[in-house]
Order: structure tokens, then C-alpha cells, then sequence
């Protein structure tokens, strides 16, 4: 047997959960100002303050939700004083299961499961916060969840006016929103924007170079020594960067790596990284269009419908206003957003007034789209 066969107990992983997308890296790279703006939000509750409010907006995988789990687990390690409780408003999407899991946080259990109503939940946990004298941090990701459900405003509401039910009781709320142009304050009711007044904080999308810098830091750590060479790791950050999505380059890395394990080889091949694609490409769109309006999933399903690889803007807003309603400063606020991330991709054909001019074509195969889309 050669020297560059894997035996069947060998594996070229040093440590797998370095490919793993849940992973918290030690160091986030390329995000010393998003951090610092973080810390900053949130260092009055180290004093015993009412923090600031903060807003991370970005396109998916750029970071957001590690930047602030990253500061949380600083506070966690800094301070018992500052409770941070970090949701997912798209498994608890409602006020209640909001403030179900912050209790949980506080108290260490969670409410009783005869259930109790919102407003002795709600009760309890303020005075726990006066009491013992705890400043509470809440994290609500994916917050466009929320909005769609109309949720925003009272849960906002709720934590941001916690104080003038109970006085002394000091909360935070950071917003973390994959989107582009969605103008969240905007679309929040007056009197919640007057209480939340947020820092906004951009995740601006990685250069190649920064796509590089991270998936060799991965490599690093979570392969053996000379298993990838550098111009496997570039093929890998071009496909990371037409995305625009870390997640693609780091689940590509693992199957590749999969993939030469399979052949019992102690180097990944070109072939493994080809392979590794064509599992990974999805990753993106996938998170992506689980984020989308209804409108975006419709103007989509227009182009699908056509069956044609590219349309003419004034075509497709023709297919989108008959089954929307909407005007055509939203769609075309649509397409510059779905082209933002990277769904959709224009070209211009330099006729027309106001961009009707403009072809519009997806940038993944329709029926791969079209299967994605619930609408
Ligand atoms: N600067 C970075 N350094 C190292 N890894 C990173 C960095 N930014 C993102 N990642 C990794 O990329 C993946 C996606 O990041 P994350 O979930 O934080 O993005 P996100 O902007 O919150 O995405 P979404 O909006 O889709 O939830 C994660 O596996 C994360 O570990």
C-alpha cells in the first residue's frame, strides 16, 4: 500500500466541526468593526445600564448571527448581570414563545407547562430583572419572520416598554435582518421606532480575498496538514464568491474532503472540489429563498414560468402586476434586491426609460428554483 492511501480507520480531518455551518470560529475575521459596534452597543449593561439598540443587516452568510453570538458568549464569560438570550424568530414566531425562552434563560427552567398567560409571564421576568438587578440583552435573528407575522411591533413593544410596567427594568434588543433594501424601522409602527431608535450595523458582503482569508483559516484547523493546495482552496472562494455566502465555501470544503476519504486519498482532487459543488451550490439558495416575501417567491415563479433563460424587465413586470398588485417601484425595488443576493442576475440592454430595458435572468437552474418556491 502507498504512503498516500488512507487506511479505512485513517481520516484527513484534524477537526471536522471546523467544517461544521453551526461552528463558532475562535476568531471572526474580517468583522473588527461590525464587533466593535456591537460591543459598543451593548457595553452600557456592564455597568449596570440600558443598553443601546442595535440592527445587523447583511445578505445571508455574511456573518451576522456569529458576530453577535461571538459578543454574547464575551458578556457570558465577563458578567452573571447581563442576561443575553439569543432567539430565532423562526422556531419561536410568536410574543409568547419569545418570552417563553427568556424566562427559561433567566430562571434556568422553563414556564410552567399548564401555561401561564403572557401578562404573569411577562410580570415575572420583569421583576426578576429589578430584583436581582440583571440587564437583559435579547438577540431576535431572522426578524423578517416577525414582521411577516405581524409579531414585530408587540414583541418590540413588549421588551423595549418592560420599564414603564416595571420600573428599574433595563433591556436591549439587537434585530439581525438578511436583507438588503427592507428599511426595517420603516415598516415598524411610530410609536415602537420612537423606543427603539437602533445602531445600525452593515455586514457588507466578502471580497474574494476575505472568502479566502476565512476558508484557509478552516483549513487550517480542521484539516491535516498539505490535504488541500492553494489552488484548490481559490477554485473553492470563486464558487464562495458568486454567492456571496460563506456557507457554500465551508460545506464545500467538507465534502470535498469526503469525497477524497471515499477514494481512500490523503489530498483532495480538483474532482472532489467538482463533486463537492454540486452538493453544496444549493446551500445558498436555499437560505435565501426561505427568507423571501411572498412577493419576491412570486416574481420569481413568473421568470420559472416562462420558460425562457432570460426576460425583459417590462415582460416580467407585466406577469408580476397581474398577480400582485404591486406597483412598479416595487418591483423594481425587488429586482435590485433578489440581484443583490445573488439570485437574480441583469444585464442591460440600453433601451428603454427607467431600467425597462433591462434583461432579467436567474442565476440557478428554474426547476431547481421552482421547487424551492411555496407559493
Ligand atoms: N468572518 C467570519 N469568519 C469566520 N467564519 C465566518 C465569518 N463570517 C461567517 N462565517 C461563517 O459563515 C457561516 C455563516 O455565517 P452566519 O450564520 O453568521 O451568517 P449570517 O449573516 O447570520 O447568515 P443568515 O443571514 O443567512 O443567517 C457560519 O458557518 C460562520 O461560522
Amino acid at each position: 500500500m502507498t504512503k498516500d492511501l488512507l487506511l479505512w480507520d485513517q481520516t484527513i480531518f484534524k477537526e471536522q466541526e471546523y467544517f461544521e455551518l453551526d461552528f463558532l470560529p475562535e476568531n471572526l475575521l474580517h468583522r473588527d468593526a461590525q464587533m466593535r459596534s456591537l460591543k459598543f452597543s451593548v457595553s452600557p449593561a456592564l455597568r449596570g445600564s440600558t443598553p443601546l439598540n442595535a440592527y445587523c443587516r447583511g445578505a445571508p452568510g455574511t456573518g451576522k448571527t456569529s458576530a453577535v453570538l461571538k459578543v454574547f458568549s464575551e458578556l457570558e464569560n465577563a458578567t452573571q448581570k447581563v442576561v443575553p438570550v439569543y432567539i430565532n424568530c423562526q422556531v419561536d414566531s410568536t410574543r409568547y414563545a419569545i418570552f417563553a425562552q427568556i424566562f427559561k434563560k433567566l430562571f434556568g427552567y422553563p414556564p410552567p407547562s399548564s401555561g401561564i398567560s403572557f401578562k404573569k409571564l411577562f410580570s415575572q421576568i420583569a421583576k426578576h430583572l429589578v430584583e436581582k438587578k440583571r440587564v437583559l440583552i435579547v438577540a431576535l435573528d431572522d426578524f423578517n419572520y416577525l414582521m411577516a407575522s405581524k409579531e414585530a411591533d408587540e414583541v418590540l413593544y413588549s421588551l423595549l416598554r418592560m420599564h414603564e410596567v416595571q420600573p428599574g427594568a433595563k433591556v436591549g434588543v439587537i434585530t439581525i435582518l438578511s436583507d438588503l433594501t427592507l428599511d426595517m424601522v420603516r415598516d415598524l409602527t411610530p410609536q415602537v421606532q420612537s423606543v427603539f431608535l437602533p445602531e445600525e450595523i452593515a455586514f457588507p458582503q466578502y471580497s474574494p480575498e476575505e472568502i479566502k482569508d476565512i476558508l484557509k483559516y478552516r483549513v487550517r484547523y480542521g484539516f491535516m496538514q498539505g490535504v488541500i493546495s492553494d489552488e484548490l482552496i481559490d477554485i473553492v472562494t470563486g464558487y464562495t464568491a458568486d454567492t456571496g455566502d460563506l456557507r457554500v465555501g465551508i460545506n464545500m470544503l467538507k465534502r470535498a474532503g469526503l469525497n477524497a476519504e471515499r477514494r481512500a486519498s490523503r489530498a483532495i482532487s480538483k474532482e472532489d472540489i467538482e463533486k463537492a459543488y454540486e452538493g453544496s451550490r444549493y446551500i445558498h439558495l436555499n437560505y435565501t429563498i426561505r427568507n423571501l416575501k411572498k412577493e419576491e417567491k412570486v416574481l420569481l415563479k413568473c421568470i420559472v414560468a416562462s420558460g425562457k433563460e432570460e426576460m425583459m424587465s417590462g415582460e416580467l413586470y407585466e406577469c408580476f402586476k397581474e398577480k400582485t398588485d404591486l406597483g412598479y417601484t416595487s418591483f423594481y425595488e425587488m429586482v435590485n434586491r433578489l440581484e443583490g443576493l445573488k439570485i437574480l442576475s441583469l444585464n442591460t440592454t440600453g433601451k428603454g426609460t427607467r431600467g425597462q430595458s433591462r434583461l432579467v435572468s436567474l442565476m440557478y437552474d428554474p426547476g431547481e428554483v421552482e421547487k424551492r418556491i411555496d407559493v
